[in-house]
């Protein structure tokens, strides 16, 4: 891990509610994906060509992943992050406890809405609506939850309701109720997502992806992006590391359209592994956490400054050009 990355977790552990680090920090189960998340890039090696004489890319090819309940981390919430965000593209969790509206508001670069599709398709549609006004410039459905995972950390503190003061604040006055719990819906299909592509013209991304099939239905569906993910592993114990799941993802969509990684993403090297295996860009999750718990929006805008500075490192000392002919596993 970046060795600065590493500092904002040991921070943020200290200052945090026990409880609300064991939320942010746990996964599903034993935690064995969410230890494989990050062991997956240890397993493999990158073979940097040379004498290329590209000049670097000043990309960062990296989103925010949507997390929940920011203000458990910091008071200023998903306003710091937005801010911190800068062109980074935000990926704006449903579960916000900041109104989307405010978080858009709050950003200079790109807001995408996350979204889990509620049975409800009228509350769906007004969310949807939420997210078109705030100015979100897409959504994205994540697929990979029928139902809560089980985390035991959160179980074992009872740490079920957001403590008084915080809200999901997008679930705030839908369809005559004054705050609705997210729900999570086994019933939630394919079908979801056509609808969901009669009520709105943003692109559609669907995230939480890890079989190769899925990806094909998801182009055949119209989607404009995938995102392979395990959920950063609190959803099911038995999956593969992120990283494992890409390269098949990745020739199921043959370049149909883009496919971002994220889970375990904790360095300028993870990125480069993960752009060679044919990812578009990665997203990260539990680094933001630590960063706007330790510091706020300066926290946050430390992780993004230091992955950039690491990814370009490492992609000049690849030769600027990142394929999947350059990965070997570590033996
Ligand atoms: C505390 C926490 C809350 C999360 N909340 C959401 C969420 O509201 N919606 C969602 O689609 N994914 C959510 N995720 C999953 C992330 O979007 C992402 O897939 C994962 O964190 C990536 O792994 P990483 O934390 O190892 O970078 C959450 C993850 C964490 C750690
Ligand atoms: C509100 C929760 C469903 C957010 C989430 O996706 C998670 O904690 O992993």
């Amino acid at each position: 891990m970046n060795p600065v990355l590493a500092e904002l977790h040991d921070k943020a552990r200290a200052v945090l509610d026990p409880v609300h680090y064991d939320f942010f920090a746990g996964g599903v189960g034993d935690e064995v994906v969410l230890a494989d998340n990050e062991a997956a890039f240890r397993r493999l090696a990158l073979l940097p060509r040379v004498l290329r004489g590209n000049g670097i890319s000043q990309d960062l090819p990296v989103l925010i992943s949507p997390t929940a309940f920011h203000r458990l981390a910091h008071p200023d919430g998903e306003l710091a992050t937005a801010r911190a965000a800068g062109g980074t593209t935000l990926v704006s969790s449903m579960a916000s406890t900041v109104p989307i509206a405010e978080v858009v508001a709050a950003a200079t670069g790109p807001v995408w809405f996350q979204l889990y599709v509620q049975p409800d398709m009228d509350v769906t549609e007004a969310l949807v609506r939420r997210a078109e006004r705030a100015g979100c410039a897409a959504l994205v459905v994540t697929v990979d939850s029928p139902v809560f995972g089980r985390h035991r950390r959160d179980i074992a503190h009872g740490f079920h309701d957001l403590p008084a003061g915080l809200a999901a604040e997008n679930m705030r006055d839908l369809a005559g109720v004054a705050l609705r719990n997210i729900e999570m819906s086994p019933a939630v299909s394919w079908e979801h997502l056509d609808r969901l592509r009669d009520v709105t013209t943003l692109p559609l991304w669907v995230k939480g992806v890890l079989h190769p099939q899925d990806a094909v239905l998801a182009v055949g569906h119209g989607v404009a992006g995938v995102v392979v993910s395990n959920h950063g592993g609190r959803q099911l114990d038995l999956v593969p590391a992120s990283l494992d799941a890409l390269p098949a993802v990745v020739d199921a969509v043959a370049g149909r359209v883009p496919v971002v990684l994220d889970g375990g993403v904790r360095s300028g090297g993870d990125i480069a592994l993960a752009l060679a295996l044919g990812a578009s860009a990665v997203g990260i999750g539990r680094p933001v956490l630590w960063g706007l718990a330790a510091d706020g929006e300066q926290g946050v805008r430390r992780v993004l400054d230091v992955l950039r500075d690491e990814y370009r490192h490492v992609l000049a000392m690849c030769g600027g050009e990142l394929t999947r002919d350059m990965v070997v596993a570590r033996c």
